[in-house]
């Protein structure tokens, strides 16, 4: 595994301030004389960037050294050499050629390093003006980090890339406010947002970071660090230059020239530092490149169901529990046909509604698109068409662009008008639609047609490539290409008269960056041309192991007009891509609304596509608890069956409560293997769908809007944290518990199977009466403890379901029907039977089944029942009489239970009479200790 780079603090005068880089930079000699200039220049430029790997410009290379070439080597796989000697030992090197230079970027970018790129800033021709030692000038032209790339061979088209920074104020009740600033220079999104310290891993989580940053200070705080660490992005530490109070205001009002923060809404102190720390990063990383940003928004957390880290990991919303996109929800939803429609997607599963008007618009668009489609299937062809507008136009305002993106937008303009026409003769078109359709018809025509007078047909990816300007467009490019393509059939022409003056056919015209324009011919040609009367012609230049190179007058003179028509040419074609570039970014505000209206009519007409070719329907979404789905199926668990023919057994769930009461609580019972956990997820992710403005896969369903969404499943290990899985059980269950309330909705999949069974029953019904008495929320809960069952006789708002199973000669037949009821029995044997366990153990555990049974564990629940009254864990102590009160029963609790502890120890079998008398004594001490 290659080392990953643990970036140190990065500070405003870019020095390492504090954090541990494993890639060590080498000392800067004590007598740098012993360095060669060049050495010199590189040990300086890599001091002033420890914790990157630094790529030094070198001709056509990047070249690594050091430990930067060993780490690099190693990840990438490439061949480790040496280049002289540092301090008396071989320097290692690497390199990698500038045009596959992304290519290699990409890998270690994915490995969590962070790259500083160091360009050649002037000719090599003008180091030599300076004198023979002069190094070439250079300098970090950026640093390449996970969070604040722009590159489409580095970003995932269907992801956002958000460099997350967090900072943290006190508030007036002395807790801690944490500022979130979630920022993607790839399309200049910039949203903030504040937590306090108990809603921020799920407001982490909602964004997804491509990389963290967090002040110094916090580091010290080993919870955030730990939230940080299980996103798996890099996490980088901020000096405290990067902006504190009036600083930090200081640095957004540069930034975008603004006079006050005023008109960005009442941000809070943290959210400005968050903010603040982004733009410093920003800068830190771009250098003197400026991303065009959006103005920093505030997403306020009550307007989104809050939905925490390992609710989204359980219901697999964006990846599958092994990281894979395929088999999620997103992976089975997303039938958009643009990347930033894609984008959009995810951001509204990652962020589902609360504000039944916001929903309702959402489902308006959705529902016009379903009776719509012709219409439909207008907008979706337009919209295929459609490049990445939102990156191309980013790239382009960091002088990053290329030919490439000028024809993306383009043809992004050019698909907006198709969509804005397609759309504009619609009668009612909603309001969602006709908002984005507007910002596409606004975009200026002249500059399409501008773009695709200039634009070449076949594009090179870079610039500097060149050829990417039509012909005819530009009357001086095309004399400079006249005359440089004239000059390269003049040379052609040499040639031939040079073959036939030095009387040989081996004679040839060749060019290299060294000598430019030559001749070679082989080394017994060669010697002769040294000779009169050919030495007065050929100019020898040099003497290689088999040939020989020459140059003439005529040859060198040549070379100087097609390298100035050739310079000439180029500088000519950036000059127009520049203007080109300058005209979409003075149309910069307007090319974003135009994407992001784009996006939105990919999400409408998606969404409708899904809901037509799968039925599904729009759910009733409004303030009440309702909680009723008629005909639920899960989706993706649906569509896997489709591809093998089978079909899904659709199921009913009914929840709703009456508000100042709370909700409903199922208990799931059933076989393994019955369909419980599907069942119970499908409704989680109806709950999902409705509020992020989709339709949803049931007959019918109506939603009272829910503001948080937990779901858990009992017993997933969590080594990496270090904790055993029935610890990560109870410490998720306690999160529930602690911030569930009655507009919530619960999802517990077989919660308490983690440890010993009468702990573990204990657990969990006590956690059913919890949630039914205090947090009141509506609630499915899975187990296979079918004592729980018992608990509908006594809590009013708690029903029993199960699933239908049918025997077939002795074998469990799944029928995945969901039925008021409770099980009668586990078919675990049956399940293991199935699933291919030797006879002799199915056998073997059929005879201990029937033993166990026969102990009657039920006696066990009923007796628990009778004890329904002395179980109000919702009631806390009122008064301080209460609170002793309870102190001492538990008291008493512990020192009667150490009687018992201390009975049963005793062996009486094994006791001489002697210390039979001594144990006597002992439990009566002990029992006295109880009065
Ligand atoms: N409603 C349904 N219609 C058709 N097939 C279903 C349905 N629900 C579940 N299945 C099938 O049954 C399989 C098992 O479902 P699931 O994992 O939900 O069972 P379970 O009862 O939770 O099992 P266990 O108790 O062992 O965890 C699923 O993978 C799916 O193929």
């Amino acid at each position: 595994m290659p080392k990953r780079a643990a970036p140190p603090s990065i500070k405003d005068d870019n020095t390492q301030v504090s954090g541990k880089a494993d890639v060590v930079s080498p000392q800067l000699d004590a007598a740098p004389a012993k360095n060669s200039p060049m050495m010199a220049q590189y040990l300086e430029i890599k001091a002033g960037n420890p914790g990157s790997l630094l790529f030094y410009r070198m001709g056509d290379f990047y070249e690594l050294f050091f430990d930067d070439a060993e780490v690099a080597a190693r990840a990438l796989g490439i061949v480790l050499t040496k280049r002289g000697k540092h301090q008396g030992d071989d320097i290692p090197m690497c390199g990698v050629p500038v045009e596959r230079a992304q290519e290699y970027l990409h890998r270690l970018i994915s490995l969590g390093h962070r790259v500083a790129v160091c360009e050649q800033i002037e000719d090599p021709a003008e180091a030599r003006k300076r004198g023979g030692k002069s190094v070439v000038r250079r300098e970090v032209k950026r640093l390449v980090t996970p969070g604040t790339i722009t590159e489409d061979t580095l970003l995932d088209p269907s992801r956002a890339n958000r460099l997350l920074a967090i900072a943290r104020a006190a508030r007036s009740d002395g807790q801690w406010s944490y500022g979130l600033a979630a920022l993607d220079i790839s399309t200049g999104e910039f949203l903030v947002s504040e937590a306090p310290e108990a809603a921020l891993e799920a407001e982490i989580a909602r964004i997804e970071p491509a990389e963290i940053i967090v002040p110094d200070a916090l580091m010290d705080s080993p919870g955030l660090v730990r939230l940080c660490r299980e996103t798996k992005a890099p996490l980088t530490p901020l000096g405290r230059q990067s902006g504190e109070g009036s600083s930090a205001e200081r640095r957004i009002l540069d930034y975008f020239g603004l006079a006050t923060l005023d008109g960005l809404g009442a941000l809070s102190r943290a959210e400005i530092a968050a903010a603040a720390a982004a733009l410093f990063y920003v800068e830190r990383t771009q250098f003197s490149a400026r991303p065009s940003l959006n103005l920093p928004a505030r997403l306020s957390r009550e307007t989104h169901m809050a939905i925490d880290a390992a609710t989204r990991a359980n219901l697999e919303l964006t990846r599958t529990l092994t990281g894979a996109r395929e088999g999620s929800l997103i992976g089975a939803i997303d039938k958009t046909v643009t990347a930033a429609g894609g984008r959009l997607l995810a951001e509204r599963l990652a962020a589902p509604l609360t504000d039944i008007g916001q929903i309702a618009r959402r489902q308006t668009a959705v529902a016009f698109f379903i009776d719509e489609p012709g219409l439909r299937g207008e907008v979706r062809k337009a919209l295929k068409a459609a490049p990445d507008l939102m990156r191309a136009i980013s790239r382009l305002a960091l002088d990053r662009g290329g030919p490439r993106d000028l024809a993306a937008l383009r043809d992004g303009f050019a698909a907006a008008f198709g969509v804005a026409q397609a759309l504009d003769g619609a009668a009612a078109l909603p309001e969602e639609l006709r908002e984005a359709s507007a910002a596409g018809s606004s975009l200026d025509a002249s500059v399409m047609a501008r773009l695709g007078e200039a634009l070449a047909d076949a594009l090179p990816l870079n610039r500097r490539d060149g050829g990417f300007i039509r012909p005819g467009f530009d009357g001086a490019l095309d004399e400079c290409r006249a005359l440089r393509d004239e000059t390269r059939k003049v040379i052609a022409a040499l040639q031939a008269r040079y073959c036939e003056l030095a009387d040989t056919r081996q004679l040839k015209l060749k060019h290299n960056h060294f000598l430019g324009h030559f001749i070679e011919v082989p080394q017994a040609q060669g010697e002769k041309l040294l000779r009169p009367p050919f030495d007065a012609t050929f100019i020898h230049r040099q003497t290689m192991a088999d040939a020989m190179r020459f140059s003439t007058r005529d040859l060198a003179e040549l070379e100087v007009k097609i390298s100035s028509a050739a310079d000439e040419a180029m500088s000519r074609e950036l000059a127009i891509f520049a203007d080109l570039a300058a005209l979409l970014l003075a149309a910069k505000a307007s090319v974003k609304r135009a994407a992001e209206g784009l996006a939105a009519i990919d999400v409408a007409a998606s969404l409708a596509e899904l809901a037509a070719d799968c039925d599904w329907t729009r759910p009733e979404v409004d303030a009440s608890l309702a909680f009723a789905i008629e005909g639920g199926r899960h989706p993706v668990v649906e569509a896997a069956l489709r591809t093998s023919g089978q079909a899904f057994v659709a199921n009913d769930c009914a929840l709703s409560g009456v508000a100042g009461k709370g909700g409903r609580i199922a208990i799931v019972t059933g076989p393994n293997m019955a369909g419980k956990s599907t069942y119970l997820r499908q409704n989680a992710l109806i709950a999902v769908l409705a509020q992020m403005g989709a339709f949803v896969p049931a007959r019918r369903a109506h939603i009272g809007v829910v503001d948080r969404l937990f779901s858990r499943v009992g017993a997933a290990d969590d080594l990496a944290r270090g904790r055993s899985t029935f610890m990560v059980e109870m410490v998720e269950t306690a999160a529930i518990l602690n911030s569930a309330r009655e507009r919530s909705l619960v999802i517990l999949d077989e919660i308490g199977r983690g440890t010993a069974t009468f702990d573990g029953l204990s657990i969990a019904w006590a956690v059913m009466e919890h949630l039914h008495e205090s947090n009141r929320s509506r609630a499915l809960f899975a187990t296979h403890f079918h004592e729980l069952t018992q608990l509908a006789k006594r809590l009013e708002r708690i029903d029993n379901l199960t699933v239908r199973v049918t025997d077939w000669n002795g074998d469990v037949v799944f029928l995945h029907e969901i039925i008021p009821g409770a099980a009668d029995q586990s078919y675990g044997v049956q399940v293991a039977k199935l699933a291919g366990l030797p006879t002799q153990v199915v056998a073997r555990a059929r005879h201990l089944l029937a033993e166990f049974e026969a102990s009657d564990r039920s006696r066990q629940s009923d007796r628990l029942v009778a004890d329904l009254p002395l179980f109000s864990a919702a009631s806390a102590p009122k008064t301080a009489y209460d609170n002793e009160a309870q102190h001492e029963t538990k008291a008493r609790d512990r020192t009667s239970d150490a009687l018992g502890v201390a009975i049963d120890a005793i062996d009486p079998d094994e006791l001489s009479p002697k210390s039979a008398l001594e144990q006597l004594y002992r439990l009566k001490r002990l029992r006295a200790t109880q009065h």
